[in-house]
C-alpha cells in the first residue's frame, strides 16, 4: 500500500542535493534520476526538484527524464519566469512550487512576495493551470501572503518553516512554530491545500508534521545528508517512520 492511500503527512524528497554533489566534480554521478526511484521505492509520495534559473543543481534534463519516469509525482519547484513558464508546460508535471531565487543566494532565503506582485502571478498561475499543473506558491508565514495566494488562483501553498528550522533559540523556534501554525490554519480556511518545507530534518520536522491540515511535507538536504551515512533507502524510510510517528502522536 502506498501512502497515498494512507492518512497522515505526506513526504516530498527534493533530489536538489543530489545534484551537488553530481555538479562538484561534473561526473554523470550520482545520478538523480536513480535518486528519485529509490526515493519512491522508499516510500516518497512525491519528487521534488528545483530547476534554478543558473542551473547550479537540477538540469533541464534531469526534469525531462523525470517526467517519463516517476511513478508518484513531480513537484517542479521554479521562479514565476518566461523561460520556466515555458519548460514547465512543455513538461506538464503535476506540481509546480513558485519559489524566489537570487543567483547569490546560497539556497532559499525567503518566501514568494505574491502580495507584491499579483498580476503577474494570477497570470502565471493561470498559464499553468491551463495546462494542468497545480500551482503551489512557496511563501512565509505571513497573513498578507497567504491572502494574496489564495487571491490570485494558487491551489496549494508551500509554508516556509526555514526562520522556524534556523531559529536559535527554544523561544524563537517556538514563536516560529506558532506563527507556522496559525498560517497552517489561515491557508485551510481559505480552501487551500498546505504543504510546508525547507530546512527540516529529523527533530525539527517533528512539531510540522503534527500540526492538523498539513499535507505534504517537502524536504531534501536533510535525507541527502543522512543518505551519505545510511544509503537513500533508509534515510527516506527513516523520515517517513519520523513524521508518521509524529502525526499519531498529535498535535
Ligand atoms: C524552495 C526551497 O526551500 C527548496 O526546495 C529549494 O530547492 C532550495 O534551493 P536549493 O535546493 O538550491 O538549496
Ligand atoms: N521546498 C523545500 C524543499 O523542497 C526542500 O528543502 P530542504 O529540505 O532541502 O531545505
Amino acid at each position: 500500500m502506498t501512502s497515498q492511500t494512507t492518512a497522515g503527512v505526506l513526504l516530498g524528497v527534493n533530489i536538489d542535493h543530489v545534484a551537488t554533489i553530481r555538479r562538484a566534480r561534473g561526473t554523470r554521478y550520482p545520478e538523480p534520476i536513480q535518486a528519485a526511484l529509490v526515493a519512491e521505492q522508499a516510500g516518497a509520495d512525491s519528487i521534488t526538484l528545483h530547476l534554478r534559473e543558473d542551473r547550479r543543481h537540477i538540469q533541464e534534463r534531469d526534469v525531462e527524464l523525470l517526467c517519463g519516469i516517476l511513478q508518484t509525482r513531480m513537484n517542479l519547484e521554479m521562479a514565476a519566469t518566461r523561460e520556466m513558464g515555458d519548460i514547465a508546460c512543455r513538461l506538464k508535471p503535476a506540481d509546480c512550487c513558485l519559489v524566489p531565487e537570487r543567483r547569490e543566494e546560497l539556497t532559499t532565503e525567503g518566501g514568494l512576495d505574491v502580495h507584491g506582485n499579483r498580476p503577474h502571478l494570477r497570470d502565471f498561475c493561470a498559464r499553468l493551470a491551463a495546462s494542468g499543473i497545480r500551482v503551489s506558491l512557496f511563501i512565509d508565514a505571513d497573513p498578507e501572503q497567504i491572502e494574496a495566494a489564495h487571491a490570485v488562483g494558487a491551489p496549494v501553498i508551500e509554508i516556509h518553516t526555514g526562520h522556524y528550522a534556523d531559529a536559535e533559540t527554544a523561544a524563537a523556534r517556538a514563536d516560529e512554530l506558532a506563527r507556522i501554525r496559525r498560517a497552517v490554519n489561515l491557508g485551510l480556511s481559505l480552501g487551500l491545500h498546505v504543504n510546508a518545507g525547507h530546512g527540516l530534518d529529523y527533530h525539527n520536522v517533528k512539531a510540522i508534521a503534527a500540526i492538523p491540515g498539513v499535507r505534504e511535507l517537502n524536504i531534501g538536504h536533510a535525507i541527502v545528508a543522512r543518505a551519505i551515512f545510511s544509503g537513500l533507502d533508509r534515510a527516506v524510510r527513516d523520515m517517513k517512520g519520523v513524521i508518521d510517528a509524529a502525526v499519531a502522536a498529535g498535535p
